[in-house]
């Protein structure tokens, strides 16, 4: 052991990838975990104790002992700092070489570099990713295809700004150990970025910029502001210099908004809409009350009431405080093979980066560089400024009745909707399994996010018995019958060989497990992370 308390389960297996976790970077990750990994874990249970209040009819509402925090009209986030003046559109994507040089050469104003929803945590993703965005940075990256396609950066001034985004609270990094414990995931991703890479991001004229997801309260936030003036400390690097861009995707957060700018105030780079967490959320928090239960996820859209509701209240909140409401993203991606399917993707995406622009946000995101041009299109014709922080939305009045209401939606799903939440998730989690985090599924842009509104809808109806409209019921029996069907089609057309070769069988088996459970699984990623480990056995 190289360092007291430090074991490393697998090593390095390139130079690279040595570099970016050589022993100091492992002492700074390890000072941060040793300095913030209890109050994790104290925050994690109070997610777990808010849950029973919850499931006993405690249901959300803003707080009354921070209503100071709300009532106080002096305080306002932090200015925007160099490169995030400007954030009209905004591309993401995993941790991969070859994308990391696509998104920043996209045309985009941003690109967050993904280690949360659309990476699955393999060692070898965690330490490549902080290798190519180490590399990003110092402006050294280049690649070269198998099939000898060539990808180099394009000249400084036409880069799109670069934020990271670590993984949540929730996930831990199972190969690195701090005084025998796994390290907080957040804490891996943050501190190996940090010490790496932050004097090379301000070098470059930004700073180490942060998107930060799943969080469900201020008290998590605060966890990360500390965090950030413990690594600014450490590095000597000014306090006030990171800057970080809060998700606003659980149905928590969406409560607790106001003081979350608060506690990140001097760090604050306003809040996202991360629509598609956000509606597994809500699903996941209210998912033992049986008057709240959604439709198929094809029919909960922006427009519906309570999602309506979270986008206004967003807006209204980061605007009063003087910080970007960032829109998030719309599912469609380019169809190459069929241009008129390719037209209406296109639409649908030019559509909601319309109503993006028109209700207040002052960027979205896109999934895919060919997006860029169309999300551009539509922000520069209605948003001929840097932003447009000056509507106020003082007309909105959002009520927790509102973040909370089931009114308004398609009624209930069809047997179809339940085959197609088994075939997205199957197919995800088998991708998942294999280490790729983001996939195209029937044409859309599935990330860990998306399948878990399909996992936990599946969960949820077999959970309360609830009828399709063909008037069946949900049973977990009839439930796991369908999933052998969704199963056996891809067996079929994929033919025995490769479905072995496969995660199927595994996915499959996983899925089943967490739609039958009497208990729900918190996280999909929680659920396979065990199965992606590259720890050796030891004799
Ligand atoms: C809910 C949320 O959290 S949203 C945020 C997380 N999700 C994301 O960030 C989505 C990221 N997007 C992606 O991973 C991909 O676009 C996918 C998986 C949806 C589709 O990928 P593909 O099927 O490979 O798309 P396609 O074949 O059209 O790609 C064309 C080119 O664009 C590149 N590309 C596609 N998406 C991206 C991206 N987001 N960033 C950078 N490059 C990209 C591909 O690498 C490929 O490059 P090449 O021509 O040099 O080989
Ligand atoms: O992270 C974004 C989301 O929609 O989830
Ligand atoms: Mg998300």
């Amino acid at each position: 052991m190289a360092i007291p308390g430090v074991q490393i389960l697998a090593p390095p297996v390139s130079e690279h990838q040595a570099a970016v976790i050589d022993e100091p970077a492992q002492r700074f990750v390890a000072t941060l975990q040793r300095a913030f990994n209890a109050r994790r874990l104290e925050l994690l249970q109070r997610r777990a104790d808010r849950q029973i209040e919850i499931d006993a009819g405690r249901l959300p509402d803003f707080l009354p002992e921070t209503r100071g925090v709300r009532d106080d009209p002096a305080w306002r986030g932090a200015p925007p700092a160099p490169g995030l003046a400007d954030r009209r559109v905004e591309i993401t994507g995993p941790v991969d070489r070859k994308m990391v040089i696509n998104a920043l050469n996209s045309g985009a104003s941003t690109y967050m570099a993904d280690f949360e929803d659309s990476t699955a945590p393999t060692w070898a993703n965690c330490l490549d990713g902080q290798v190519n965005i180490r590399d990003a940075l110092l402006r050294t990256i280049e690649y070269d295809a198998p099939n000898g396609k060539r990808y180099r950066l394009r000249p400084a001034g036409e880069l799109a700004t670069l934020l990271v985004r670590p993984r949540g609270w929730h996930m831990e990094e199972k190969h690195f150990l701090v005084d025998g414990a796994p390290c907080s995931a957040s804490l891996f991703d943050f501190g190996l970025f940090f010490f790496n890479s932050a004097r090379a991001s301000i070098a470059a004229g930004q700073g180490p910029y942060f998107y930060l997801p799943k969080m469900e309260s201020h008290l998590e936030a605060r966890l990360w502001n500390d965090a950030f003036n413990l690594a600014q400390d450490t590095l000597g690097i000014p306090r006030g210099t990171v800057r970080a861009t809060c998700l606003i995707e659980t149905l928590l957060a969406s409560f607790e908004m106001e003081e979350i700018i608060f506690e990140l105030r001097e760090h604050s780079a306003g809040l996202n809409c991360g629509r598609w967490d956000y509606i597994f959320s809500f699903i996941k928090k209210l998912r033992n009350h049986p008057d709240k239960l959604l439709p198929g996820r094809g029919d909960v859209t922006m427009t519906s009431p309570f999602m309506d509701a979270y986008v206004r209240l967003l807006i209204k909140t980061c605007h009063k405080r003087g910080v970007h409401a960032m829109g998030g993203m719309a599912a469609s991606i380019p169809i190459r093979h069929d241009p008129a399917a390719n037209e209406a993707a296109l639409a649908k995406v030019r559509a909601d980066k319309l109503r993006e622009v028109r209700a207040g946000h002052d960027g979205t995101w896109v999934a895919h560089p060919d997006l860029v041009k169309v999300a551009l299109e539509v922000f520069d014709e209605h948003m001929p400024g840097a932003n447009q922080l000056f509507v106020r939305r003082d007309d909105v009045t959002v009520t927790a009745a509102d973040l909370l209401s089931t009114e308004g939606l398609a009624e209930g799903f069809g047997e179809a909707d339940l085959r197609l939440n088994m075939n997205i998730a199957l197919a995800y989690m088998e991708s998942w399994l294999r280490g790729v985090g983001c996939v195209p599924i029937h044409n859309l842009m599935e990330d860990a996010a998306t399948a878990e509104i399909s996992r936990s809808q599946l969960w949820q109806w077999a959970r309360h018995g609830a009828a399709t409209r063909e008037g069946r019921r949900v049973t977990a029996a009839w439930a796991v019958e369908l999933l052998g069907e969704e199963t056996d089609k891809f067996r079929a057309a994929m033919g025995e060989e490769k479905f072995a070769a496969s995660k199927f069988e595994l996915a499959r088996k996983l899925l089943s497990g967490t739609i039958q459970g009497k208990e729900y699984s918190d996280f999909l990623t929680t659920l396979c992370y065990d199965h992606i480990l590259s720890i050796p056995e030891r004799p």
